[in-house]
This record gives structure tokens, C-alpha cells and sequence, in this order.
């Protein structure tokens, strides 16, 4: 008897080709366009990233600078964005407001002959973080905070200094950068399975990044560094984590930021996260949440062979860096709206409707009861 594949959730099925990344790939570290994300994360910036994935190639240093100028005046928010923020509630999930700001944006800047995906991509990615903080800190203390921030010149610069109202230390923002950079692409995922398979039908632009965010903010996917969060805070000392994570496991209740669809002996991205995590600690003086989160991973390694994926380090990352939790999630979107975009234009470029099968497991055909006839 042939063995039958387990295919639920699509595990194992090739559903495309992609020339962006390399995910599980034996043999191949995870790449960008062929370029590690371990040079990508140590050598260059968000921005470069951005305009690797976006235009295929790597910019010359005076691209960048050009491109640098370019995002910085995509900063500013429409007036009637602003009004929209300003009335959207105090309580919303921040992952929400970049969503319903992305659809918002779409019907003021709609994707046509003068706005093209390339140039709505830079956009998105410029003023995310301007509409996020915006609409923090009005609700905060009805600050309107200016949110072009010139002199902090790379996305994360930007982010930090909105968020804070103070420039941060340059290690701040290397490795609020690097996260930014491990977060950028991701082959075949939820959200960029959902940005390809909107546009597939040709949609516009606006309307795949609009669902990327919905299915990113899931906790089984890009909404797990905030769970990972949560987790970790529930313990100060390695013994009460333990202790804890075993009770979890005795229930079968899951580890945030543990485990992945195609990464079984590990994540890639998550070493590099973690290595950034140690030395913030250290920075920090931190002798709690490090140790917390090593001894979890040390469990949940020896006790289930399960690896710690991007989302668990990255919210140690972020935690150090004074992020609150609810912005964790909304800095993957910021992130990953650039793979979104790459994918995107990877679809249109070669485009065929996306549409499955299913396996049909209803009722057999049988007579319809009238209203009045149905018991
Ligand atoms: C950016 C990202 O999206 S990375 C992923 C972020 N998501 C998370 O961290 C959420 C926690 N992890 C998970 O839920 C899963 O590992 C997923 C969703 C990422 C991958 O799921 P799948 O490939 O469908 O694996 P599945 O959920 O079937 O797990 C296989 C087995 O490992 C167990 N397992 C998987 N992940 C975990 C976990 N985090 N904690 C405890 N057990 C786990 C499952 O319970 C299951 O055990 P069983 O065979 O005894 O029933
Ligand atoms: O690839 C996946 O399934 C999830 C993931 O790690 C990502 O999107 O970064």
C-alpha cells in the first residue's frame, strides 16, 4: 500500500515558483534574491532590502541615498488619513490600524498609470510606521506628531524616535533594522500566499497588502511574537519557566514562537534573533528574561524537538528595545510589506488565476423542504 501524504493546510504541496527566497531549501541558507539574510542582517539596511526585493537589484550607493530621500518624503499622512485615525477607537488592535489605514490609503492614492505597485510599495512602507505612531499618540495624550522625522533617515530610526520622542542609541537601531531585515520575506507563507492569490484575480495592489495584513495578524503566524511575549512574561526565573512549559506540554496547550510548517531542524532567522536578544540583555543588565527565554528553548528542544522560529527571539529583540507588545505584530507588516510587494509583482509578472480543488465531503442530493414543510 502506497503511503497516503498528509496534505491539510497545503503542508508539502508546491503551489508556485518564486525567484525571491530560499525557504528550507536543503543546502541553501535562507536567501533573498541569492543573498544570505545573514550578510543582509549584518551588512546592510531595511532600505536595501526593500529595494532588492522590490526592483531585483542590490542599489548603488547613490541609489540608496536617492531612494533614502525618496521614502523619507513618502512620510507625510493625507489630511483625511489623519481625520480617519484620529476617529478610529483608542482600544483597536494597532495591527488593525494598519490595515484599515493600508484600504484607506488605497481609495485617496488609488494604483493606476501614475502610481504604479513599485512606487506604492516604497509608500507603504514609508508611512506605516508615521500612520501606527500617529494614531498612538494622539490617542496617548492628542499629540499630532510630525511624522516626517528628516534627520532620523531609515525606517527604523523613524520608528524608534515617534515611538519614543527621543533619537535612540545607534545599537537601537542596527537592531531594529536587522529584525526588520529577517522579517522582509518568507517564500510561500499565509499573508504572502493571500497578497499572491488576491492579486491573482487582478485586483489592485492596495487590496493584497490589505489581506496580507489580515492573515499575518493570526497567532499561528505573524501575531506569535506577540504570544511569545505574553508567554515569556508569565515567568521571572528559568526554574518557573520550566516548571510552567512543562505543565503547557502535560495539556497540549502550544508554545508561541515555537515549530513551523517547513522548518523542522530549525529556523534560520532565529539564531541571528537571538544573538541580537543576548547582547541587548547584556546592555540592559538583564539577568531574567535571556535566561527565561534560553531555558524554554532548551525544553522545548530536548522534550519535543521543536526549534524556536523568527517570532520568539524577535520579541525578546523588541522587548529590550522598550516596544511595547502591541507593536510587535505591526512591525512584522512594516517588514514583510516589502516580500508582499516583491510577490506581488512576481505574480502580475506571470499571472494565472489561483483557484483549487476541494474534495467535496456534503450530503448527497436530496429534496429541498419548503419553508413550511421544514420541521
Ligand atoms: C512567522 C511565522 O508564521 S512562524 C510560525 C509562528 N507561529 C507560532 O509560533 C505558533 C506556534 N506554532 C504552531 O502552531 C505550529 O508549529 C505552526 C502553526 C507554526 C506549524 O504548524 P504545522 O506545520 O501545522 O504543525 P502542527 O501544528 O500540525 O504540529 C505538529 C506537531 O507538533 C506540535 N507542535 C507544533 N508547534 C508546537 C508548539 N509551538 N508548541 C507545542 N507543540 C507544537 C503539535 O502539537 C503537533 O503535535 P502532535 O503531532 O502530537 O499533534
Ligand atoms: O513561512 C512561514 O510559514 C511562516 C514564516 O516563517 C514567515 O512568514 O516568516
Amino acid at each position: 500500500m502506497t503511503e497516503q501524504k498528509n496534505t491539510s493546510g497545503l503542508e508539502g504541496i508546491t503551489a508556485g515558483e518564486t525567484a525571491l527566497s530560499t525557504v528550507g531549501k536543503e543546502g541553501l541558507d535562507l536567501t533573498y534574491r541569492g543573498y544570505s539574510i545573514r550578510d543582509l542582517a549584518s551588512s546592510s539596511s531595511f532600505e536595501e532590502v526593500l529595494y532588492l526585493l522590490v526592483y531585483g537589484v542590490l542599489p548603488s550607493r547613490p541609489e540608496l541615498d536617492r531612494y533614502r530621500n525618496l521614502l523619507i518624503s513618502l512620510r507625510d499622512l493625507p489630511p483625511a488619513l489623519k481625520t480617519i485615525l484620529e476617529q478610529l477607537p483608542p482600544t483597536a488592535n494597532p495591527v488593525d490600524i494598519l490595515r484599515t489605514g493600508c484600504s484607506a490609503l488605497g481609495t485617496m492614492e488609488p494604483e493606476g498609470e501614475d502610481r504604479d505597485a513599485h512606487a506604492i510599495a516604497g509608500r507603504l512602507c514609508a508611512c506605516f510606521p508615521s500612520m501606527l505612531l500617529y494614531w498612538h499618540q494622539f490617542h496617548r495624550d492628542g499629540r499630532r506628531i510630525e511624522t516626517r522625522a528628516e534627520e532620523h533617515r531609515t525606517v527604523a530610526d523613524q520608528f524608534l524616535y515617534l515611538l519614543r520622542g527621543e533619537a535612540p542609541s545607534p545599537l537601537h537601531v542596527r537592531a531594529l533594522d536587522a529584525a526588520l531585515i529577517l522579517h522582509a520575506e518568507h517564500e510561500f507563507n499565509a499573508s504572502t500566499f493571500t497578497c499572491r492569490v488576491i492579486v491573482s484575480t487582478l485586483s489592485d495592489f492596495y487590496s493584497g497588502i490589505t489581506g496580507g495584513i489580515g492573515a499575518l495578524r493570526g497567532p499561528l503566524h505573524g501575531g506569535a511574537d506577540e504570544a511569545a511575549m505574553m508567554l515569556l512574561e508569565r515567568f521571572s526565573t528559568p526554574d518557573e519557566a520550566e516548571a510552567g512549559i512543562r505543565k503547557m506540554l502535560e495539556k497540549k496547550e502550544k508554545a508561541m514562537g515555537f515549530g513551523h510548517r517547513v522548518y523542522k531542524k530549525g529556523d534560520p532567522r532565529a539564531p541571528i534573533l537571538k544573538a541580537l536578544a543576548k547582547q541587548l540583555a547584556q546592555e540592559a543588565g538583564d539577568r531574567s528574561l535571556f535566561p527565561v527565554a534560553e531555558r524554554i528553548e532548551n525544553l522545548l528542544l530536548s522534550e519535543k524537538g521543536l526549534y524556536p522560529n523568527v517570532d520568539f527571539y524577535s520579541a525578546v529583540v523588541y522587548h529590550f528595545l522598550d516596544i511595547p507588545t502591541f507593536f510587535f505584530t505591526p512591525l512584522f507588516v512594516i517588514a514583510r510589506t516589502s516580500g508582499w510587494a516583491a510577490h506581488i509583482l512576481e505574480q502580475r509578472a506571470n499571472n494565472r488565476l489561483i483557484r483549487p480543488l476541494a474534495t467535496y465531503i456534503g450530503p448527497a442530493p436530496r429534496p429541498f423542504p419548503k419553508i413550511d414543510e421544514r420541521g
